[in-house]
């Protein structure tokens, strides 16, 4: 290729602002190139280029995704142009471009030692393109051929791919143009490889919110076009994301947005199935298939039947059940525990979520590889609220009024300006689950503070930033721990830790912390103050303080003795005043 169409792309590439841009300048670029040789080849008259796409997909998850299609708008009824994932698959696993025969199911890695050698899908395979539903797929959209190649960054991580696709029936069978120019491809692939993967995907405001995804900022925004689209589908969605990210919703959203919007929604969350109910639980079980199975009773496949399966915490299923539900994905048939007749067909779209990594569950020997391969096909990472700063203020005013009319129908519920400033600039390890808790807290707090003041017109309400603060107080994963709790961790742990060291200690030893509350207090205030702080004031006026006094001065002093400590001023301080 010559060095100035190379510089002409370059000097294009760097006015990008966005994947979207990038990848249809690269897109273009490839086609020409396939044009071309396709011209010169004996398919000028037969063969025709149908599309290209990009699909970002660095750490094993979609973040772009672009189209260029020449189809004239055929693929509109052909389905989301979902990927291959066996040529992804091959891709990781000989790092250089592969062609796919799609009458054949052949898919030839173009390595230099695998140049001359075809390679059918093995049967057993998992690997998508491998099932008659993969071709159909392709045929679909008419493709007879695909191209795909490698996009790598500089390290060498595959950080995504390109597809190009062509309709050649007179070629079926036989070689088609893809190795006369791969050469120039693969250029143009690695070259423009830092601008795709350094680009953001341009953000899309949703046309209209819903209940199952009521914000979106940019993070999601940028995912929003791959979602629908995927959405669309019915192949295997995998949803992975720390926990509380809001997983479920979206799953949730994603059969909403789908052809199967009519039917059933199902949730099986693994975390609640015990290991040796999980197969009864997924196929259900016919009356007699084991001890209390008095009627015939459906899985939850059965009961998604023509809807969509949400499978939450997949690496909750054991070894046994990740088996059976691999056929399932592979055949889509199924047999309920003790149905001796013959197989079920589940029509059923399935999306799997998980808050691990699968990939390490793999390594570990704890997730079946081959089901790993057959749930990743279109892999989806939410990230974690603190990585979504700017939905934040538009969550919590959601939540807020969500929450609030729970309680006051018709009511409104507002944030006050340092109220928003307070949880945004509050971290959220427990994401929305926490953010929505909080939430909830604040208005109790905030309504509890109307009835005390007697408040006349209860049908509106600010949230201040002192609600916030409280709640985040009450908060025991703490997005904002106080340091009192913070302090009290600490002391803990090392009380823990002197336990350990020793073998074992007296639990009761740790209600010396009464003692040292009034000792330091009483240090800061003097005794008077600090037994009034403490709510100890009628018992000062009944000189009864002595008595309390004592008490907490033995719990201290054990604690000294327990450590080998000499007592010190904190324990003078609570030493009744007749004691030398
Ligand atoms: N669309 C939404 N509307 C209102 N609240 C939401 C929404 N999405 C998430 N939340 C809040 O976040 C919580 C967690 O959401 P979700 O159950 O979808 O997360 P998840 O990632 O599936 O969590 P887990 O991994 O624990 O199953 C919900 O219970 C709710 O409080």
């Amino acid at each position: 290729m010559m060095p100035e169409a190379i510089q002409s792309l370059l000097a294009t590439l760097q006015q990008a602002r966005y994947f979207e841009d990038a990848a249809e300048v690269v897109l273009r670029g490839m086609l020409k190139v396939v044009e071309e040789v396709l011209a010169a080849s004996p398919y000028a008259k037969t063969g025709r280029l149908l599309r290209g796409m990009i699909y970002l997909r660095p750490d094993e998850a979609y973040r772009g995704l672009a189209v260029v299609d020449l189809s004239g708008g055929k693929t509109d009824n052909a389905g989301p142009l979902h990927a291959s994932a066996t040529a992804w698959r091959s891709l990781q696993e000989h790092r250089c471009a592969v062609s796919i025969d799609i009458a054949t199911r052949t898919i030839q890695p173009h390595r230099s030692d695998a140049a001359h050698k075809v390679m059918p899908a093995p049967p057993e395979s998992s690997e998508g393109f491998n099932s008659q539903e993969s071709q159909q797929r392709f045929l679909g959209r008419e493709a007879t051929h695909v191209c795909v190649l490698p996009l790598r960054s500089w390290a060498g991580h595959l950080d995504g791919m390109v597809s190009l696709e062509a309709s050649c029936p007179a070629s079926m069978g036989r070689p088609f143009i893809w190795k006369d120019c791969e050469a120039r491809l693969q250029l143009l692939s690695d070259v423009s490889a830092p601008y795709l993967t350094g680009l953001a995907p341009r953000t899309v405001k949703p046309t209209e919110v819903d209940e199952f995804l009521p914000v979106v900022g940019s993070a999601m925004g940028q995912m929003l076009p791959m979602l629908r689209m995927f959405a669309h589908g019915d192949e295997t969605l995998l949803i992975s994301g720390p926990t509380g990210a809001g997983k479920s919703r979206l799953a949730r959203w994603c059969h909403q947005n789908s052809p199967r919007k009519q039917n059933p929604f199902e949730v099986l969350d693994l975390t609640t199935v015990p290991e040796e109910l999980q197969n009864a639980e997924i196929f259900g079980w016919k009356k007699g298939a084991f001890t209390n199975a008095v009627r015939d009773t459906l899985g939850s496949v059965a009961r998604a039947e023509g809807g969509t399966l949400f499978i939450d915490e997949i690496d909750k299923l054991s070894k046994k059940v990740q088996a059976s539900l691999l056929y399932l994905l592979e055949e889509r048939t199924y047999r309920p525990l003790g149905d001796d007749s013959k197989d079920r067909r589940a029509n059923v779209r399935f999306i799997i979520g998980t808050n691990v990594d699968l990939r390490k569950a793999v390594e570990q020997g704890r997730f079946r590889e081959d089901l790993y391969y057959r749930i990743n096909v279109l892999p989806i990472k939410v990230p974690p609220l603190d990585e979504r700063q700017d939905e934040i203020p538009l969550w919590a005013e959601y939540m807020v009024n969500r929450c609030f009319r729970e309680r006051m129908p018709g009511g409104q519920a507002r944030l006050a300006p340092e109220a928003q400033r307070r949880l945004s600039t509050s971290r959220w390890p427990g994401n929305l689950r926490q953010l929505d808790n909080i939430v909830r807290r604040s208005i109790m707090v905030a309504m509890t503070e109307q009835t005390r003041i007697g408040a006349r017109d209860v049908s509106g309400l600010m949230l201040e930033e002192r609600h916030i603060a409280e709640a985040l107080g009450l908060d025991p994963e703490g997005a904002e721990l106080s340091t009192v709790l913070k302090s009290m961790r600490t002391a803990a742990l090392a009380f823990f830790h002197e336990a350990r060291q020793r073998g074992a200690m007296d639990l009761d030893l740790a209600d010396a912390f009464r003692g040292f509350v009034l000792g330091v207090a009483s240090q800061q205030v003097g005794r008077e103050e600090a037994m009034r702080l403490f709510g100890l004031d009628a018992a000062v006026k009944n000189r009864n303080h002595h008595r309390i006094l004592r008490r907490e001065l033995d719990r201290v002093l054990a604690l000294y003795e327990a450590l080998g400590s000499e007592p010190d001023s904190l324990v003078d301080q609570l030493k009744p005043e007749s004691e030398p």
